[in-house]
């Protein structure tokens, strides 16, 4: 191996309780929040169909003409305990908010930048009435921060002269207040995700992200830090040069996932995605007929499918600014708690089978309970489920619902017969398991 000064901290999964508890929590919702809502992907007339928190960005603005946006900031329909409400009915547990997103501007009344809520018609602190009100629902809150800051006059995406040198040193020892300051107003964060991380100004400086987790686990005893914070002594990010993974988890599935059957290998490590509904839209953007706006039961597959390789899902609202969310969300949320209530116990606390993939949906598993997540009922109307070996199905029921009938079919393979009243929703079936070789024998044909 590689030495490395600034690499992995640690080899394998955290397995202390606050760790558990993030990998337990599985479902979290991202909240992203900032100036970007205002305009909602539309300026001076046109409306840009990039991603409406990158407005700033697309139409070339100044950072002064930008940093208008917040004498327009006064969010009448903001009710935190609203959202917080919303949160819970949809099932999730933790909820990810962006502190601050690459614009610059701070969700809290922060006292390194004149580019917080403090200095708006707003005044307040949403970011600690969301922290309160997430918490008292029985919450996590994570903090999402950029730490790309157009805002900052010392931010540089490159260092190519002492003086970027120096401006970046000013940088990082701004950011450091910040965090500090984040940690210190709001010690019931559970997670720093951090973003804006990929220009070569951080990747020249992996003793500087190694620090900011450390000095964050130093604070926040337990804290959770994501990969994409971390680059190592030569610049490689999220897995060190000695391909180990640094940070508590991976957090490089930003709008994918990892397949199935070909990429296995991330249930040997944590990890956590997170997606939009429209194709790519995190901020709020008042035109979502632009590109293609999954159906919330494209999102639960996509919940369901990262819980079944081991993996968190964080699906995303970009609420308005006004402080309201738009029809689609709310039904969004709706759904997706509905179906949670009945289903929950086939996400919480669950983890990746060991079972072959089947296209009639996906595994997920809990202690000795394996449950079925089914999403394409086939016209045989029997799931074949093949099983590891020396494993058995012995009983198999439907949540919430009857037994159905299970059949040893050959070695390691039964039909389980899908419920005989269809149902109109994806449904989930859980199996009794027994490890044991199965008594019959079978031939296996000669070829
Ligand atoms: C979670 C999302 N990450 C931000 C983003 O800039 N993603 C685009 C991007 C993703 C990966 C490498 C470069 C750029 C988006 O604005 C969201 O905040």
């Amino acid at each position: 191996e590689i030495p490395l000064q600034y690499g992995a901290d640690r080899l394998g999964k955290r397995q202390d309780a606050a760790m558990q508890k993030f990998r337990d929590n599985r479902l979290g919702a991202f909240i992203h929040w900032g100036l970007y809502a205002i305009p909602g992907g539309e300026w001076n007339g046109k409306v840009y169909k990039g991603a409406a928190e990158w407005l700033k960005s697309w139409a070339k603005i100044s950072s002064d003409e930008w940093m208008k946006l917040m004498d327009q900031w006064n969010p009448e329909k903001f009710n935190a305990k609203a959202w917080a409400k919303m949160a819970k009915q949809m099932g999730v547990k933790y909820v990810k908010i962006t502190t601050k997103h690459h614009e610059g501007f701070c969700l809290w009344p922060s006292k390194y930048s004149k580019y917080t809520v403090a200095q708006t018609p707003y005044k307040k602190d949403i970011l600690g009435e969301l922290v309160k009100a997430y918490n008292d629902e029985g919450i996590d809150v994570h903090f999402y921060f950029s730490v790309m800051d157009w805002s900052h006059p010392d931010w540089r995406y490159d260092i190519k002269s002492k003086e970027d040198e120096e401006a970046m040193a000013r940088f990082f020892e701004f950011t450091d207040n910040q965090l500090r300051e984040l940690a210190e107003r709001y010690p019931t964060v559970k997670d720093f995700w951090f973003d804006g991380t990929w220009d070569a100004s951080i990747k020249k400086n992996g003793w500087w992200t190694a620090h900011a987790e450390k000095m964050l686990k130093e604070l926040l005893p337990g804290v959770t830090i994501n990969s994409r914070l971390r680059a190592d002594d030569y610049g490689k990010r999220h897995f060190d040069s000695n391909g180990h993974m640094m940070g508590d988890y991976e957090s490089g599935y930003e709008r994918r996932l990892p397949d199935p059957v070909k990429d296995l290998k991330v249930t040997r490590w944590d990890w956590e995605a997170c997606m939009t509904v429209p194709e790519n839209q995190w901020g709020y953007h008042k035109d979502w007929s632009l590109s293609y706006v999954k159906t919330p039961v494209e999102v639960l597959e996509r919940v369901v499918h990262a819980v079944s390789m081991g993996g968190n899902m964080v699906v995303n609202f970009g609420p308005q600014g006004d402080g309201d969310f738009r029809p689609e969300e709310k039904e969004l949320a709706a759904y997706i708690g509905s179906w949670m209530k009945k289903n929950g116990e086939c996400i919480y606390g669950c983890d990746y089978a060991g079972f072959e993939k089947q296209p009639w949906g996906y595994y997920t598993r809990k202690g000795d309970d394996v449950y079925m997540v089914v999403f394409n009922p086939p016209y045989s109307r029997h799931l074949v489920v093949k099983t590891p070996g020396g494993t058995s199905i012995k009983a198999a029921q439907v949540v919430g619902g009857k037994e159905v009938k299970v059949e040893e079919t050959a070695r390691n393979e039964f039909n389980v017969d899908v419920p005989s009243a269809l149902p109109d929703e994806p449904f989930v079936i859980k199996l009794k398991i027994e490890k044991k070789q199965s008594g019959k024998t079978y031939r296996d044909a000669l070829t």
